[in-house]
């Protein structure tokens, strides 16, 4: 079925003990797209994908991987899907290398394991023994294991958690390099600026089932436009609220050529606005942000006496919008 889809899973219902920790869920990865799973701890992210890797047999609903059953058709698949567990699944005894040399014997037209031991920095611990790789090395060396036979489909469960930054973006840019061949790569991951940054798709899932899915760019638009300001904790974010709302009603802002005026044309009250802190010194300003919402803001900071020390205006991140899905309380 050479048109299918990457991965469809279609109401996956998984169950440990009689509790349902998938829960129904629909997910669809294209190929030649990142999809990023996202979710809180425990939120079944794993559970699903292994369902998709045919580690796990789904309790009800269907999954199809290239259009084929991964567990009834497993042996089909093996050599079309490349698979990074979290906690590497590899085999310690052997050397980093010659271990990447023996899966690449196993496919028909492996890549360049030389090539693709530079790609992601293997050489320097090309003969440490597996068990003696730090969690970095064995993630770096897990990608390569998971990637070297050519899948169609590649599952990453949290391919750069460990890693340095170095590491990071030499993933980032194989996993693009994937893409553009037409790979489908279907990624959990908790840093939410690797979603922002490399899926085409994210799903967001929590308690077993999506709760808000759609194309990156999409979700991150949808958002407002906010203002971060970072100073000294504690100020009185429902003043500095006040205050804003204030200046807005009156539309008023200075310019450097001189006192300028502006109105709102249509007369509308203008939106109050949210101010929070989020976490001490970090606060951000929710509404009806203009330039006059931004100069507000400085003004009331300095006659606070507060030094500002970073201001960004700009759209919802991807965080932004997951913390609004699924709340601020720990898992
Ligand atoms: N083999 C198992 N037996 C019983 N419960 C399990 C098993 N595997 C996972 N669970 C439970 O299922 C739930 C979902 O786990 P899962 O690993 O899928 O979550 P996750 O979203 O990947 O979380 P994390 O972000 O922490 O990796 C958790 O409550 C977990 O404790």
């Amino acid at each position: 079925m050479p048109d299918s889809p990457a991965v469809v899973v279609r109401g996956l219902v998984k169950r440990y003990d009689g509790r349902a920790v998938v829960d129904g869920l629909d997910l669809v990865a294209e190929r030649g797209a990142v999809t990023a799973v996202l979710g809180p701890n425990g939120a079944g992210k794993t559970t699903s994908v292994e369902c998709c890797e045919g580690l796990r047999t789904p309790d009800a609903g269907e999954v199809r991987v290239l259009g084929l059953d991964p567990v009834a058709q497993a042996r089909a698949l093996r050599p079309r899907v490349g698979v990074m567990l979290q906690d590497g699944g590899l085999p310690t005894g052997v050397r980093a290398l010659e271990m990447l040399r023996h899966v690449a014997a196993m496919y028909a037209d492996p890549r360049d394991v030389d090539e693709l031991a530079e790609r992601l920095g293997l050489e320097s611990f090309a003969r440490t023994t597996v068990r003696r790789l730090s969690g970095g090395q064995r993630q770096r060396l897990a990608l390569a294991a998971a990637v070297v036979g050519r899948p169609e489909v590649v599952f990453l469960d949290e391919p750069s958690a460990g890693m340095d930054p170095q590491s990071r973006h030499a993933v980032w840019d194989l996993v693009r390099e994937l893409r553009g061949q037409g790979v489908g790569i279907v990624l959990t991951t908790h840093l939410m600026d690797e979603a922002e940054d490399l899926a085409d798709h994210v799903y967001v899932v929590d308690h077993g089932q999506v709760i808000a899915s759609g194309a990156t760019a999409e979700l991150l638009a949808a958002g407002e436009t906010a203002v971060r300001v970072r100073t000294r904790p504690g100020l009185d974010v429902a003043a500095l609220a006040t205050v804003l709302a204030g200046a807005a009603a009156r539309g008023t802002t200075t310019t450097s050529t001189g006192a300028a005026t502006t109105s709102r044309a249509d007369g509308a009250s203008p939106a109050p606005f949210v101010v929070t802190e989020d976490e001490p010194g970090a606060y951000t300003v929710r509404g009806d942000v203009s330039p006059v919402t931004v100069a507000a803001t400085t003004r009331w900071l300095a006659d606070q006496g507060a030094l500002l020390t970073q201001l960004t205006v700009g759209r919802r991140t991807l965080e932004d919008v997951f913390l609004d899905l699924t709340g601020r309380h720990l898992r």
